[in-house]
């Protein structure tokens, strides 16, 4: 059954939260942005709130509307990415699944190693929010 996964756009001037998944998981040393899967009877936004209190230890404004929502087929399974943007104000993200956080300058994006399905949202980022 596919997949549905929320992923968080947070930004900072002109950077982006990253995160880095550990080498020994599924898509190991693969760059992320922050969030997972939702539970049953979850809705996007409770989904998002909890995954980022939980990989990051923030209180998140999650935004109503989808950024982007992409399709995407591993050898694993089919997920369906869906991006929202996601603000923590002045809170400082302290991570405790990935094994490293980055702000990565929006510019600088393209040179992370992306998990695939992220590359479109990373693209939409770049033309958006970049200069
Ligand atoms: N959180 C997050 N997951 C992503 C992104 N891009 C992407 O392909 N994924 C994939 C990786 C995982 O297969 C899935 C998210 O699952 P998860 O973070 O809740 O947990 P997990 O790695 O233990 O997942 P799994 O082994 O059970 O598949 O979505 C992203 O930007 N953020």
């Amino acid at each position: 059954m596919k997949k549905i996964v929320t992923a968080a756009i947070i930004l900072n001037e002109s950077r982006v939260l990253i995160g880095r998944r550990k080498p020994n998981q599924a898509l190991g040393a693969y760059w992320e942005f922050p969030g997972g899967k939702v539970e049953n009877g979850e809705s996007l936004v409770d989904c998002l709130k909890r995954e980022l209190q939980e990989e990051l230890g923030v209180n998140a404004k999650v935004s109503e509307d989808i950024f982007m929502l992409v399709d995407h087929t591993y050898d694993g399974g089919e997920i369906q990415l869906i991006a929202m943007l996601a603000d923590i104000g002045d809170q400082q993200p302290v991570g405790t699944v990935h094994d490293f956080l980055a702000w990565a300058p929006i510019e600088e994006l393209s040179s992370y190693k992306l998990a695939p399905a992220d590359l479109p949202i990373a693209q939409k980022i770049i033309q958006k929010f970049g200069q």
